[in-house]
């Protein structure tokens, strides 16, 4: 006689069966895509109900160290760590390892495509700048200096261009970003570069229960002392289990991502970097499971 557990766990389960069948997304994987709209809800929610946070405090600043050395680089961080990823895993005897490589690299090079696209230069000014412009969005300054070419002179001791790219208009001293819809470039970066990892790791994940094994084995070693004990632990989060670094770099993403959430933007910014990020990951990793299963069919 099934208990009233047995029926939700086996309703869960069809729920799952049936989104993996339908829809080509496990459930663990559409968790995973949602849990960035929750950041946002939460964000909004800490914005509307702790206005203490708005005080100054070290997320608000821009200059925030975890800002201008982690997620202004944000795409250097996560390449460094796909590699060590890559690396490790590879090293652990696989079979196959040309073929995993290549799949691995043309992954990456599409991926760093759309981050390039969307942000850095696309035929001229990046995607996001383009949307600002498109929508009326100005760069607006007092002295364009080497950059006038770009620049109409207004007569009101200002310059304006439509032309500069975002990137480049901040250089110059004194500038603003005036008008237009701006999509917030760190959302993009932070959904696009955790999306990455998570669903490239996700095919060599070892389940919870290895990593804590692993983990609390380290830990209850009570022979080593506290600096043997952390060694242990960076070895093992490099060399063993590479998914311990992949978890910090998402935990810190998805943390970052909660302060600019809190912040900075307007919500609709936020949105349009939110799905401009899911969107490369979407075509790379799950539009073509769609074209796989109807090759699959075809076959039978
Ligand atoms: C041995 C096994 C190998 C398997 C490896 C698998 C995959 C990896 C494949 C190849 C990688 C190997 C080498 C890669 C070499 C070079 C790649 C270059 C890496 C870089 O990304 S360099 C550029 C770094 N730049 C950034 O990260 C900038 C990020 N910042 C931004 O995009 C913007 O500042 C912003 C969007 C965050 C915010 O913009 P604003 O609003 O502030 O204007
Ligand atoms: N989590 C965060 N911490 C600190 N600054 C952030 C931030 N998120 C966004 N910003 C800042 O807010 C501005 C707009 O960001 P974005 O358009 O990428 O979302 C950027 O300013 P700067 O470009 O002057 O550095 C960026 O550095």
């Amino acid at each position: 006689m099934p208990t009233v557990y047995d029926r939700h766990f086996n309703q869960v389960r069809n729920i799952a069966r049936h989104l993996h069948n339908h829809y080509h997304i496990a459930a663990n994987e559409l968790l995973f895509l949602s849990s960035f709209i929750i950041n946002l809800v939460l964000g909004r929610l800490i914005h509307w109900t702790a206005p203490q946070e708005e005080v100054y405090n070290y997320y608000t600043d821009k200059r925030n160290i975890l800002n201008q050395l982690f997620v202004k680089n944000g795409w250097a961080w996560t390449t460094i760590v796909i590699v060590v990823f890559y690396v490790s895993i590879l090293t652990q005897s696989r079979p196959r390892k040309s073929k995993v490589i290549r799949e691995a690299v043309i992954r990456y090079a599409v991926i760093t495509m759309w981050w390039i696209l969307f942000t850095q230069w696309c035929f001229g000014l990046p995607i996001m700048d383009r949307i600002f412009v498109l929508t009326g969005g100005k760069c607006v300054v007092e002295d364009p200096g080497r950059h006038v070419k770009l620049f109409a002179n207004l007569g009101n001791g200002k310059s304006v261009s439509s032309t500069i790219s975002s990137y480049n208009c901040k250089r110059i001293k004194g500038s603003s970003w005036e008008g237009g819809h701006d999509p917030s470039g760190h959302v993009f970066l932070l959904i696009h570069s955790s999306l990455y990892l998570f669903l490239e790791t996700a095919e060599y994940w070892p389940g919870w229960g290895a990593l804590i094994n692993s983990i609390s084995s380290v830990v209850h070693n009570h022979e080593k002392t506290i600096i043997e004990k952390l060694k242990q632990l960076a070895i093992l989060g490099v060399k063993i289990h590479p998914q311990l670094l992949v978890i910090g770099m998402i935990s810190f993403w998805w943390f970052m991502l909660l302060t600019t959430n809190i912040y900075f933007h307007s919500i609709a910014e936020k949105l349009v970097g939110m799905v401009y990020g899911y969107l490369g990951i979407v075509v790379v990793y799950f539009v073509p499971r769609i074209f796989r299963q109807q090759s699959q069919i075809g076959k039978n």
